[in-house]
């Protein structure tokens, strides 16, 4: 049986697979012996889950644990708030790892791509599996960057739960925000980690109030910290109104003791859990019917009767309603609090079956997940998340069903829970379910192959890498015959580089990185167009009248209409010819060749010649919308950015002195501790290379966070000198 290991290349990485697909016990357990797993240098792999050392628990508990033992949860916080880190101690203590990762050392497991190590952020997802008191974890670490949003909301769809990890100095900040709305959007229920409590300026309770202020979220405070700072040691659990102190000796904080609070000797401490146990239970009472009606009837007069089961069995149906979000909090650099977390989670965020799916999927060959190890599994019941391969025309954001007629059904019931903008009504695009939104690219670059000779070779690697990642757009410069990338930021478009020479051994030159404009028009403008071109024996004759204004609401692609002169039963193939026909005609505006959005067309009249190909009729509404185009008085639209400093007190004048010559806005200065909090709008084309000024300005102390904000038209003065620039460029080139 050994011919089932095989070799299966991930990321161009060789990783050992093992085949276990009608393979009797005993050989499995011959292979794993012999089987030496890939382990990245300098880690110290443990078993896999349910494997003890390399015996086999329970096989069956492997594959498949009972439904009600399964959480499927996601890791999401704001860049830098501790996710990788908190997920490398979950590892080590549910046994997965047998040493610490550390980010700044390189070496976690879930952080496995070569610019994940380098960089020490997040960029791609990462799977692993892990059991904890008998509950087997699904647990994905998913990027912090504004510029790896995508590869979050991919991961949120498919979860049960999440833990929201914040940087307790901190509390809320921007992109945990996008993360939260994320989360809100696709349902996912949510406890919250406040880590980094040993950091000087954590502050709990303003942690806790940035919660309720800007999540609008309710939080449970299931715990309160055991000091703050350097002075953090530990946790009390306020449910359960007990103390857990960390060994200081222990320096993988597997140690810890867990005392009941006593009159004797924590009289205060026991007296403010009393307290914060009494308003959890009232909160929770207000939230949950059922819970309200025990508390009330046996338990009014005394709440310390009340079992710490009962109150946890409500706490877990508030967090699976969503009208609540249990609060927690460690540090997971210094090895506390996250045990409690682990229990946390199998505890308050809910099993498969607790929550709403109801696709049935059947595919070939399936792998479970281990970071960057995957194990070959027979079958998978319900609830699981693995991995499969060969699917070659799936992209991320598709949904596979077992049939078509199940996948219409599917559709047809995400577009009555109006999670999907249903566009045309072709079969094609019904069979679509709600996918990830795809967030428009903001910046783009020309990228050169090192030869003529090696452009298939690119274009190969780009359109492998586009279908991990959606949010990356490739096209071709139709005047140049240029690549163009178009990515959601500078660093987005770096790692993409930096990945084609890595994994494909391509080294390609990018152009300099340019900022994505859109064009719309100002006034309402008419023309006609005929085309009459005779091919071999045909005559093909086309005449086009239409008008183009500009469109009262917001829309990136023009909205048609058809006068009541034109027939309405216009053939489908060429009412797919016109709007195709507008559609290539909008995506190179008049004035910087950048796309027309919020324009509103209306076709008055349209004769075809019998015979006339539908590629003629494109071709002449083509051309007739760009000659409307030129006529119009025409706008650019700029990408205008959320911005958010975070800047110590000393700094903040330098900071803004450089917003305001950055076309900047500042809307508000928060006080946090003693940092400022810049928050305001600036255009995406003043803010290119922004962290290096930002770290020169403060000398290395101020942080920021950038998300899309909208397209805003440019005041004419400006419009001007980009005009000129772009045409001053055009003249050197
Ligand atoms: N003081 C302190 N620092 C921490 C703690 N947890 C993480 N850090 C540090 O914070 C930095 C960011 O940690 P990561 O675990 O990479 O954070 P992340 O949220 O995964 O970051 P991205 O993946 O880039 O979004 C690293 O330098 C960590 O050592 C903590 O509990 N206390």
């Amino acid at each position: 049986m050994l011919s089932n290991l095989r070799k299966f290349g991930v990321n161009n990485k060789k990783i050992p697979i093992l085949n276990i697909n009608n393979m009797p016990c005993s050989k499995i357990r011959a292979i794993l012996k012999r089987l030496k797993p890939y382990v990245p240098p300098g880690r110290n792999y443990s078993s896999l889950p349910g494997l003890v050392g390399n015996d086999i628990k329970s096989l069956h508990s492997i594959i498949s644990p009972p439904i009600a033992k399964i959480r499927n949860i996601g890791i999401m916080a704001h860049i830098d708030a501790g996710k990788t880190t908190t997920t490398e101690r979950i590892l080590y203590y549910s046994g997965y790892t047998r040493s610490l990762g550390d980010v700044d050392d390189g070496d976690t497991v879930t952080d496995f791509m070569a610019q994940e190590r380098e960089r020490g952020i997040t960029i791609q997802s990462a799977a692993v599996t892990f059991d904890w008191k008998g509950y087997r974890v699904n647990l994905i670490d998913t990027p912090g960057h504004v510029d790896f949003t995508l590869e979050v909301e991919r991961c949120l769809r498919v979860l049960d739960g999440a833990v929201a990890v914040f940087d307790a100095s901190a509390g809320v900040e921007a992109q945990t925000l996008t993360v939260w709305r994320q989360a809100d959007k696709h349902k996912v229920p949510r406890i919250c980690f406040l880590n980094k409590m040993d950091k000087t300026g954590a502050s709990f309770k303003y942690a806790v109030e940035s919660i309720r202020e800007k999540l609008k979220a309710k939080p449970l405070l299931l715990q309160l910290p055991l000091g703050e700072g350097k002075a953090f040691e530990g946790v009390v659990d306020v449910v359960s109104k007990e103390k857990l102190v960390w060994n200081r000796k222990s320096e993988d904080g597997k140690d810890f003791e867990r005392k009941p609070l006593l009159e004797m000797s924590d009289a205060k401490l026991l007296k403010e859990t009393t307290e914060a146990r009494n308003a959890l239970i009232e909160q929770v009472a207000d939230l949950d019917d059922e819970f309200a009606d025990l508390v009330l009837g046996e338990f009014s007069e005394n709440f310390d009767l009340l079992p710490a089961e009962k109150l946890q069995t409500a706490i877990h149906r508030v967090t699976l309603a969503q009208t609540a979000v249990p609060v927690l909090c460690g540090s997971a650099l210094k090895n506390k609090g996250v045990q409690p977390l682990l229990d946390a989670i199998t505890m308050y965020l809910p099993s498969p079956e607790e929550r709403n799916y109801e696709f049935l999927e059947r595919i070939s060959r399936l792998l479970l997940p281990f970071a960057d190890q995957h194990i070959e599994i027979p079958s998978l019941t319900a609830g699981n998340i693995a991995l499969t391969v060969g699917l070659k025309h799936t992209a991320t954001g598709d949904t596979i069903a077992s049939s078509k007629s199940s996948a219409l059904a599917a559709a047809r019931r995400a577009e009555r829970e109006g999670e999907k903008k249903h566009r045309q009504n072709s079969e094609a695009e019904r069979l679509l379910l709600a996918g990830v939104e795809i967030p428009e690219p903001v910046f783009f670059c020309t990228i050169e192959p090192p030869s003529v000779a090696k452009q298939p070779d690119l274009d190969y690697a780009l359109k492998c890498l586009q279908r991990e990642d959606p949010s990356l757009k490739v096209k071709l410069d139709p005047d140049s015959g240029q690549t163009i990338l178009c990515g959601m930021g500078e660093l987005h478009i770096e790692i993409i580089h930096d990945r084609i020479k890595r994994e494909y051994g391509l080294e390609t030159y990018l152009g300099p990185l340019q900022v994505a404009y859109r064009e719309t028009i100002l006034n309402v403008v008419h023309a006609t167009d005929t085309l009459d071109r005779t091919l071999g024996d045909k005559r093909h004759l086309v005449t086009v009248e239409l008008e183009v204004k500009p469109n009262e609401t917001c829309c990136v692609t023009p909205v048609l209409k058809y006068a009541g002169c034109v027939s309405e039963d216009l053939p489908k193939a060429s009412q797919e010819a016109i709007e195709n026909g507008i559609h290539s005609a909008c995506l190179q505006g008049p004035l910087l060749g950048s796309p027309i959005q919020d324009v509103a067309i209306t076709l008055h009249s349209l004769i075809i010649h019998p015979g006339t190909s539908t590629t003629m009729i494109s071709a002449c509404v083509s051309r007739c919308v760009q000659k409307a185009l030129k006529k119009a008085d025409k706008q650019v639209l700029e990408p205008l950015m959320n911005l958010e400093v975070t800047v110590p007190g000393d700094y903040l004048s330098p900071v803004l002195a450089d917003l305001a010559q950055r076309r900047g806005t500042i809307q508000e200065i928060q006080t946090r501790q003693e940092n400022k909090i810049v928050i305001g709008f600036v255009p995406l084309a003043e803010i290119m290379g922004y962290s290096t000024v930002l770290r020169t300005l403060t000398s290395g102390s101020a942080t920021f966070a950038l998300e899309l904000s909208n397209y805003q038209a440019m005041n004419p003065q400006d419009q001007s000198i980009l005009l000129s620039r772009r045409s001053g460029l055009t003249q050197v080139l």
